[in-house]
């Protein structure tokens, strides 16, 4: 199961969101590296995505990173475009899991290439594997002491086809949690399964409520519309949050997607092969789902991370993704960005200012996989000095370890 190899680079789980302070005094660093995570289920279209972006007059100072498994590395011959900055292949396993170390060598050797021979590296493309699960990867680059602060991640992409797509999400957790975690969905083989789009397109929004779906089938060129798509683009401009949330696309605050698991005990056995084969046995998962909350008026640091690190605790397993743009008490003019990932948090970051005409209220949005959505709620309320329901009181004597045995309300 992907969960049981989570994180080369882990602190322990207690640890989880461990916050960096945000240090003033610090000297500028170069501005980061945007890092693309290219995912999408086995034959969806990845590689052929990756090639058209690459033919694209302004996909520039971009490196690619690709993994396939085997010896002979098939998708480095598919990767037809000439890519000034190198594509790196990584040997063969599995992204998710057993090559992931492999990764985070190869990002950090690109950090030093940039700083090495001064050639100019805006961007990092990775393509993971058809089965890879990118909570994982990333987190292994939230956690990493230099990765975490050369690179910014700037959208998960999830590329989805119409002939296969609503039964991989049918019947593969892999595909559910790529498609829940993804910012931006890129639909592909329209042309072969026009029919069936709008059951897709429906399968898609019963997971991923937020993100933008591009049809790869219109002739407009891809990096505008899956490039550059987070809140601080590589021109210096402010990106804006409501897409960046989701909030464009139909996701309403308070509502949430629903995606029930399907099948038996799920098995994640990576017993990886040139032939692609994970073990596939059947597989249970849980909901995949994303809530938000929202708060109108600015919250303290203080109460935010607290927050955060009670998330962590009780629910760090089950988030498969947070972002959220918060006002806070102590710097409202400067938006704090916040990003984490299976109970991890990016380094927290401050925007120069908020976007202008943008609302100013904190927006957290958390996917999460059997989430109890409840009780985020209900911590949350209790951090940001939302008066709850009853629900507070309820718990406390009801779960307490000091409570009377068998005391319950009705
Ligand atoms: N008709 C049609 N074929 C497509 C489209 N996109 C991809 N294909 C074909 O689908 C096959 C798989 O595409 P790839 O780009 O290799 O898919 P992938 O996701 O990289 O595959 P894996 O790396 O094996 O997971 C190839 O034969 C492509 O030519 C599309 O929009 N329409």
């Amino acid at each position: 199961m992907a969960r049981t190899c989570l994180l080369a680079h882990a602190p322990a789980r207690h640890h989880f969101f461990a916050m960096q302070a945000l240090d003033p005094m610090r000297t500028a660093p170069p501005p980061p590296i945007r890092l693309t995570l290219l995912t999408g289920f086995l034959g969806a279209g990845k590689t052929t995505i990756l090639n058209r972006l690459l033919s694209e007059r302004t996909v520039v100072d971009t490196a690619v990173v690709v993994n396939e498994f085997g010896e002979v590395g098939i998708d480095q011959l598919l990767v037809e475009a000439e890519v000034s900055d190198g594509l790196i292949e990584l040997s063969d396993g599995c992204l998710c899991c057993s090559v992931r170390g492999e990764l985070v060598e190869t990002l950090e050797r690109l950090i030093d290439r940039r700083s090495g021979d001064g050639r100019p590296l805006a961007r990092v493309i990775v393509e993971t594997t058809g089965l890879a699960d990118p909570t994982p990867i990333l987190a292994a680059i939230m956690t990493h002491p230099v990765l975490s602060q050369a690179y910014a991640l700037d959208a998960i992409i999830c590329v989805i086809d119409a002939l296969n797509g609503a039964a991989n999400l049918e019947n593969h957790v892999e595909a559910v949690r790529q498609l829940g975690v993804a910012d931006r969905i890129v639909l592909t083989k329209s042309d072969l399964a026009p029919a069936d789009f709008d059951m897709l397109r429906d399968a898609v929004r019963a997971v991923n409520e937020g993100a933008a779906l591009i049809d790869a089938s219109k002739a407009a060129p891809l990096a505008p519309r899956i490039l550059d798509c987070g809140l601080s683009k590589i021109d210096g401009t402010l990106g804006d949050p409501a897409e960046w949330l989701g909030e464009r696309h139909g996701r309403d605050h308070g509502r949430h997607a629903g995606h029930s698991g399907h099948g038996d005990a799920h098995s994640h056995a990576h017993a990886h092969t040139d032939t692609h084969a994970h073990d596939h046995a059947p597989h249970r998962h849980g909901a995949v789902r994303s809530m938000a909350l929202v708060h109108e008026q600015p919250i303290g640091e203080q109460a935010i991370f607290a927050f955060l690190e009670m998330l962590a605790r009780f629910e760090g397993g089950n988030v498969l993704r947070m972002k959220g743009i918060v006002h806070t008490v102590e710097q409202g003019e400067r938006p704090l960005v916040l990003h984490g990932v299976r109970g991890y948090l990016h380094p927290p970051a401050r925007l120069p200012t908020w976007r202008a005409g943008a609302s100013r209220k904190s927006r957290l949005v958390i996917i999460g996989e059997n989430l109890n959505e409840a009780r985020v709620r209900d911590l949350f309320a209790a951090f940001t000095g939302k008066p709850g329901v009853d629900a507070p009181d309820r718990t406390a004597i009801e779960d307490n370890p000091l409570a009377v045995p068998g005391m319950r309300f009705s």
